[in-house]
C-alpha cells in the first residue's frame, strides 16, 4: 500500500499541467481532466489510486491556507456528484439535450453528431472529437474547477418550463471553453457517469493517502517506511469508517483538512440529519444454517416486515426527517409518518436516529398489507388528507439517542434504549416483534407465525459482543435473513437493471415482449448482462413497462454496459430496477455477469421470473457480481458439486467497503 502512495509523490508531475496552477489559484480543470484520462487508461486499481492521490496531493498543497473548498469540489467531481446523497442534487442530462448543445457549440450538423454517436456509443468522445475538429481562432480562457462545479450545479438545480433552454445555454458555454480532453469528461459528468473505473472507495482511499502525504511533506521529516505504511493504512481505515457514519463530504473534507487524519474520528460522528447507509443482511437457506452461525451466541429473531426501509432522524432543534435505504429524503412521501411521530416519542427523547420498516396496514383491521400496497402510494407531494394507504412504523434499531451515537454498543443495549425511550401507538408505531428463542423448533414456530401475520420471514441478529454492533453500509453475517421462499428451495431474489428490450411478437408487437437484464459491479462501475426475461408478464404490465422504458431508449448500449453476446433490439439507459426470482443459475458463454469470479465464463439466470419494480433502488443499488457468484457457489454446493474452489471465507462480509 505505501509503495503506491509513495509512488504518488513522484507522479505529481504526470498529473500536473504547465503553468496556470499556482499556489492559491483555482484548480485548473485541465489538471483534473488529465488525471481522469490517465486513470481511464489503466485497469489496475493501485495505479488508479496512486494517480488520484498524486492529483489530490497537489490540490492540498496548492490550496491557500484555510481553503477547504478546492479539495471538496475536486472530490465531488471525481465521484461525479454535487452534494451529499440526501440533498439530492443530481446530474443525468438526457442524450438529446447534450446532442443539441454539442451541435450549438461546435457548429457541426445534427446528422453528423448523431451518426458519430451511433458509431462511438460515447457522447463524451463525440463531444471531444467535435471540439477537436473545429478550427478556433483564439484559445479560450482555461476552465477552472470552481467554474465547472458551479455551472454543473446550476444545471442540476434549474427547473421549470424554461429550464431546458437554460441548460443548453450553460452547457454550450462550457463546451465552448473546453480544450483537449476536457469536453469528454464534462459531457460524461453531465450524463451522470464518468466511466473511468473509479469507484467511490478508491476516491476515499486516495483522499486519505493524499492527506497523509501532505502531512508528511509539510512536516519535512523523513518518516521510516514502516511509519508511513502504518499512517497510510490507518488513515484509509479512518476515513472509510468516518464516512460510513457521516456520509457527507461537506462535513468530512473540511474536518480532515483542519484536524488531520489522526483526529478525524473524534470530529466526525453520526449526526442526526445526515442519513447513514443502512446495515444489510445475508441470506440463509435453512434454520440449521442460522444455528451453525450463531451457535453458543445470544441472538434474536425478529419479524421481517415487507415494507420500505425508513431511517427516522430527529435533531435537537426538533426537525424530523425520514430517509429511504438510498438516503433519499422521504418526508414528502410520508407526511403522515411525520405527523404521527410525536405520539411515540417520550418526553425524555430529544434527538435520535431510528432504523425501522414502514409498512402498509389496513385502516380498520390494522392488519399488515404486502409491499405492493405501499408502492401504490405516490412518491412525492403527498397530502395527508388524500392518503388511502395507512402506514405503520416498525422500529428495530436505535442508532443515536440524545446527543450520543450508539453504533458501537451491543444490539441488546440499543434495543433496551429503544424500548425505554419510545412507546407503541396502535396502528402508528410498534417495536418489531422479536423472540429470543434459540432452538430449531422455536425458530420454526416463530417463522410460521411471522408468515401468518403477513411478513416475509425472519431477520436473525446477533445480540451481544462486538459482532452485534451496527455496521453501516455492510451486508453483514451478523444479520441473517430467513425468508419463507428460501425454505421452499428458492434462493433470495435479485435486483437487476433493465438494459435492453426485444420487440414483442403476435399480440405484443406494440410493446417490448422481453428484456435484457444486468447486475451492477461497483468496482468497475459497469453493468454486466445476466439474462433475458420474457415470461410472467401480463399485457397490462408489458404496456406499463413500455411506457417507462421507451423514453430511455438509446442508439447503442451505453459505454458502461458490458454486453457480451446479448443482442436485444433496443438498448435502454440503465435506470430501472426490477426484483427477479430465479430457479437456477448457470455458467454462460453469452452473458458477462460475475465473469472471472467463479470461472472465465459469466453467470446467467435460468427461468427468471419478474416479481416487482424496485422504485426504491437506483441502478447502482442493483445486486453485485460477488453476490451472484456466491449464489452460484451455494447452489453448486447444495447440488453436491464441490469441484469448484470456494472464494473467500464464511465470514467474508461483502459490504460497500
Ligand atoms: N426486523 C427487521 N430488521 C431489519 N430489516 C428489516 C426488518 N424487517 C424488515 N426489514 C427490511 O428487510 C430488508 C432486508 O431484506 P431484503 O433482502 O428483503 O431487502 P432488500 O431491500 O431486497 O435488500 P437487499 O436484497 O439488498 O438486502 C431491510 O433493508 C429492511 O427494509
Ligand atoms: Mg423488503
Ligand atoms: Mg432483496
Amino acid at each position: 500500500m505505501w509503495r503506491s502512495a509513495e509512488k504518488a509523490i513522484s507522479r505529481t508531475d504526470e498529473v500536473d499541467i504547465e503553468g496556470g496552477w499556482k499556489v492559491g489559484a483555482p484548480v485548473p480543470y485541465a489538471a483534473l481532466a488529465k488525471t481522469f484520462a490517465l486513470i481511464e487508461a489503466t485497469t489496475k486499481r493501485i495505479e488508479k489510486t496512486s494517480l488520484l492521490t498524486a492529483f489530490l496531493l497537489l490540490v492540498i498543497q496548492r490550496s491557500a491556507e484555510g481553503d477547504t473548498k478546492s479539495l471538496l469540489q475536486c472530490v465531488y467531481l471525481c465521484i461525479n456528484r454535487l452534494s451529499p446523497d440526501y440533498v439530492g442534487i443530481e446530474l443525468g442530462i438526457g442524450e438529446s439535450l447534450l446532442v443539441k448543445a454539442i451541435v450549438e457549440s461546435t457548429g457541426r450538423s445534427l446528422a453528423t453528431v448523431k451518426a458519430e454517436l451511433k458509431k462511438e456509443g460515447d457522447l463524451g468522445l463525440v463531444a471531444m472529437n467535435s471540439k477537436n475538429s473545429q478550427k478556433t481562432l483564439f484559445k479560450p480562457k482555461p476552465l477552472t474547477v470552481p467554474f465547472v462545479f458551479s455551472n454543473l450545479k446550476e444545471i442540476a438545480l434549474s427547473t421549470g418550463h424554461s429550464s431546458q433552454a437554460r441548460k443548453v445555454s450553460i452547457i454550450t458555454k462550457l463546451l465552448a471553453a473546453c480544450q483537449g480532453q476536457e469536453a469528454k469528461y464534462i459531457v460524461r459528468s453531465l450524463e451522470g457517469k464518468l466511466r473511468i473505473g473509479n469507484a467511490e472507495r478508491t476516491v476515499l482511499v486516495a483522499v486519505a493517502h493524499a492527506a497523509v502525504l501532505a502531512e508528511k511533506e509539510k512536516a519535512g521529516k523523513r518518516w521510516s517506511n514502516e511509519k508511513l505504511a502504518s499512517r497510510l493504512e490507518e488513515a484509509a481505515e479512518t476515513i472509510k469508517a468516518v464516512y460510513s457514519e457521516l456520509p457527507s463530504y461537506d462535513e468530512v473534507i473540511p474536518a480532515l483538512l483542519e484536524v488531520g487524519t489522526e483526529r478525524l474520528r473524534e470530529r466526525c460522528k453520526l449526526t442526526p440529519g445526515v442519513p447513514l447507509k443502512p446495515m444489510l443482511a445475508k441470506p440463509t437457506k435453512a434454520i440449521g444454517e442460522v444455528l451453525d452461525r450463531f451457535e453458543n451466541k445470544r441472538f434474536t429473531c425478529e419479524y421481517k416486515y415487507d415494507g420500505e426501509r425508513a431511517q427516522v432522524h430527529k435533531k435537537e432543534d426538533g426537525t424530523v426527517s425520514i430517509f429511504s435505504r438510498n438516503s433519499e429524503d422521504m418526508s414528502k412521501k410520508y407526511p403522515d409518518l411525520v405527523e404521527q411521530l410525536p405520539r411515540c416519542i417520550k418526553d425524555t427523547t430529544k434527538s435520535f436516529v431510528l432504523d425501522a420498516e414502514a409498512v402498509a396496514i389496513d385502516k380498520d383491521t390494522k392488519k399488515l398489507m404486502p409491499f405492493q400496497e405501499l408502492s401504490r402510494r405516490k412518491r412525492k407531494d403527498v397530502k395527508v388528507e388524500d392518503i388511502q394507504v395507512r402506514v405503520c412504523l416498525f422500529a428495530f434499531d436505535l442508532l443515536y439517542l440524545n446527543g450520543e451515537p450508539l453504533l458501537h454498543k451491543p444490539l441488546a443495549e440499543r434495543r433496551e434504549l429503544l424500548r425505554e425511550h419510545f412507546q407503541p401507538v396502535d396502528g402508528e408505531f410498534q417495536f418489531a416483534k422479536a423472540s429470543d428463542g434459540s432452538t430449531t423448533d422455536e425458530i420454526q414456530a416463530f417463522l410460521e407465525e411471522s408468515v401468518k401475520d403477513g411478513c416475509e420471514g425472519l431477520m436473525v441478529k446477533m445480540l451481544e459482543s462486538d459482532a452485534s454492533h451496527y455496521e453501516p453500509s455492510r451486508r453483514s453475517v451478523n444479520w441473517l435473513k430467513l425468508k419463507k421462499d428460501y425454505l421452499a428451495g428458492v434462493g433470495d431474489s435479485l435486483d437487476l437493471v433493465v438494459v435492453g428490450g426485444y420487440y414483442g411478437k403476435g399480440k405484443r408487437t406494440n410493446v417490448y415482449g422481453a428484456f435484457l437484464l444486468a447486475c451492477y459491479d461497483a468496482d468497475s462501475e459497469e453493468y454486466q448482462t445476466i439474462c433475458k426475461i420474457g415470461t410472467g408478464f401480463s399485457e397490462e404490465m408489458l404496456q406499463s413497462h413500455y411506457e417507462t422504458l421507451k423514453p430511455l431508449e438509446m442508439q447503442k448500449p451505453r459505454g458502461d454496459v458490458k454486453v457480451g453476446g446479448a443482442k436485444p433490439d433496443v438498448w435502454f439507459e440503465p435506470k430501472i430496477v426490477w426484483e427477479v426470482l430465479t430457479a437456477d443459475l448457470s455458467l454462460s458463454p453469452i452473458y458477462t455477469a460475475a465473469q472471472g469470479l467463479v470461472e472465465e465464463r459469466g453467470i446467467s439466470l435460468r427461468f427468471p421470473r419478474f416479481i416487482r419494480v424496485r422504485g426504491d433502488k437506483s441502478a447502482d443499488d442493483a445486486t453485485g457480481p460477488e453476490q451472484i457468484a456466491e449464489m452460484y457457489e451455494r447452489q453448486a454446493l447444495a447440488q453436491g458439486n464441490n469441484g469448484k474452489k470456494k472464494r473467500g471465507g464464511e465470514d467474508g462480509d461483502d459490504g460497500f467497503w
